[in-house]
């Protein structure tokens, strides 16, 4: 069996010393904290993806440098296994290990360690595609990561400054080429001829769209945005807001899906812009969530999130079944988070099988695969749908006997070509909604009155350890720490329609607070209640609690 290349790893390894004092972990969108401590980390991400590979006989891993909706300082990279999809979540814990060693030497003991536990034969290739979006530390970082690559000699491609779902794109269609199960070419051409012809088709014969403005957060979606404007020509004509991706400071500043999920009001810069009636979305700084929105008549902003996509597009998928009679062997489903409004899951409850999981993409993901149709969305507007193998292949085989079961399937087809499959992706999932929105002949204010969303409030509370949170049942209740929870239900008790829950971040270093109850004030008062219940349990300062913590 080969050896690692130690000399290699060591001379690169050096150019890249690990800060002192400095904790790194693998968490739920990888590794993601400021932009100026990542170099070592992204230098052990370039060894660990070519491992990676070698594990999974050479199928090309991938690795994208993002930090998504944070702020314009901070990045990260996580890592895309063969089909597209999270990082299998061993590795994660593999991953934080080797980015803790606090030297070159700790760091190959680490890797000798590494390849025993995990059983990888080093003589076999590794492929490695990897992108990143447009933060300023990306180039650096990038540089970082390519040591990393060549100390262990793997072969790269370079997908340059693109969005995070395109990157998983680019993994299964290169890991699937030339097979039965080819995903699509595996280039940015074939992303968006792919997305673009599906959407053509499934928009056939319906009246002219009306612009759609896109707020691209002055990130990887605005060049992402003006590609696909290209290839939807006259089908879908759009608006591009928030395309100054060279502006320094203006990436997920006061724009983006994130801005205005969190603060649930229209991005200012689009003040000026937005029209009443007028369709309008906002994706976030890697392009992988999308939140729509409107002004009614009176300028009254309307938020349609995750939940309200999740809505619109299983109703549409669940009719086309019915249109077909394939109730049985398509059982279309939903998956949710705890962050999901209580009237979208009772409103899709009456309706459909809908179940709850641990927030994280990867956990709603792999609830979805065990549906015939999966659809999932976190309730900030990341998600997308899954078909099984079986439901794509009866969907593309099954004859119909009348002409509108024909156009049915057809529309099937067309959307789960329309679909990234691999992950959320804010792009695709735009084009989705569009076409069910053109189907339906609504505009937003019909959209959104399929159920009305309770008032929410989302709160961070700063702890010293938030790891003394521990929850079950989905995130939905606390264990830890002991008699915090039944203070919290105590007070949910006291309000009409309430609803709360606390849970430790696991991408920043706080513990999230959400409430939702029938009035606004109400949804507000029982979050900030139970804030501040979580500041005083958690040994806060008395002197530096927030003034709003009741
Ligand atoms: C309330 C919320 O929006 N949480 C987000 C956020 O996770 P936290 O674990 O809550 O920090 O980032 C995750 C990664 O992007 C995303 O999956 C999740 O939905
Ligand atoms: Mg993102």
């Amino acid at each position: 069996m080969a050896a690692l290349p130690v000399d290699d790893i060591r001379r690169l390894s050096d150019l890249h010393p690990k800060p002192v004092d400095v904790g790194y972990q693998y968490g739920t969108a990888g590794f993601r904290t400021s932009g100026k401590i990542l170099d070592s980390v992204l230098f052990r991400v370039g060894i660990l993806a070519a491992l990676r590979s070698k594990r999974l006989d050479g199928k090309t891993i991938g690795v994208m440098v993002t930090a998504s909706h944070n702020p314009e300082h901070d990045n990260g990279v996580k890592l895309v296994d063969p089909r597209g999809e999270m990082l299998e979540s061993s590795w994660e814990s593999h991953a934080t290990v080797l980015a803790n060693a606090s030297s070159t030497d700790e760091l190959i003991s680490a890797l000798h360690d590494l390849i025993k536990i995990a059983k990888i034969d080093v003589s076999k290739p590794a492929r490695v595609v990897y992108a990143r979006d447009t933060r300023p530390s990306g180039p650096t970082l990038v540089a970082a990561l390519e040591d990393g690559f060549k100390a262990m000699g793997a072969e790269t491609r370079n997908a340059g400054v693109t969005t995070t779902p395109l990157l998983h794109y680019l993994v299964r269609t290169i890991n699937t080429k030339g097979t039965k199960d080819s995903y699509g070419d595996d280039s940015e051409e074939g992303y968006y001829t792919k997305l673009s012809s599906a959407f053509n088709k499934l928009i056939a014969g319906r009246p002219p769209r009306s612009p759609l403005v896109i707020d691209c957060a002055n990130g990887v979606g605005a060049p992402a945005a003006k590609i696909l404007s290209r290839y939807l020509q006259n089908s879908l004509p759009i608006e591009l807001e928030n395309t100054a991706i060279d502006t320094s400071g203006a990436l997920n500043n006061a724009c983006g899906a994130d801005f205005v999920k969190v603060n649930q009001k229209l991005p200012p810069s689009l003040v000026n812009v937005l029209q009443p009636g007028q369709r309008a979305c906002s994706l976030d700084g890697d392009a992988d969530r999308l939140m729509y929105f409107y002004l009614d008549e009176r300028r009254q902003f309307h938020m349609l999130d995750g939940d309200k996509i999740t809505t619109l597009v299983a109703s549409f998928i669940v009719d086309l079944v019915k249109v077909v009679s394939l109730e049985e062997e398509l059982r279309v489903g939903v998956v949710q988070t705890a962050y999901a409004n209580g009237s979208s899951t009772k409103y899709l409850s009456a309706r459909l099988p809908v179940k709850c999981v641990p927030t994280g993409v990867k956990h709603l993901h792999h609830a979805a695969e065990q549906y015939d149709i999966g659809v999932y969305f976190e309730a900030n507007g990341h998600g997308t749908v899954l078909f099984s193998q079986p439901a794509q292949d009866l969907i593309f085989s099954h004859k119909p006997s009348t002409p509108a079961q024909s156009t049915a399937l057809t529309h099937l087809q067309n959307i789960i070509n329309v679909v990234n499959q691999t992950v959320g992706d804010a792009l695709s999932d735009m084009l989705l909604v569009e076409a069910v929105l053109a189907h339906r002949s609504y505009g937003g204010a019909e959209w959104d009155s399929l159920y009305a969303d309770l008032p929410s409030r989302l709160v961070k509370v700063v702890v010293s350890d938030r790891n003394a949170f521990k929850t079950e049942d989905a995130e939905r209740r606390l264990v830890s720490p002991p008699g915090l929870q039944a203070k919290i239900d105590e007070l949910v008790k006291k309000y009409d329609g309430g609803r709360s829950f606390v849970r430790p971040s696991g991408t920043e270093d706080v513990v999230r607070v959400y409430a939702e109850a029938a009035l606004k004030g109400q949804a507000d008062e029982l979050a900030f209640r139970v804030a501040g219940l979580v500041y005083d349990e958690a040994g806060g300062d008395p002197a530096q609690r927030p003034k709003e913590f009741l």
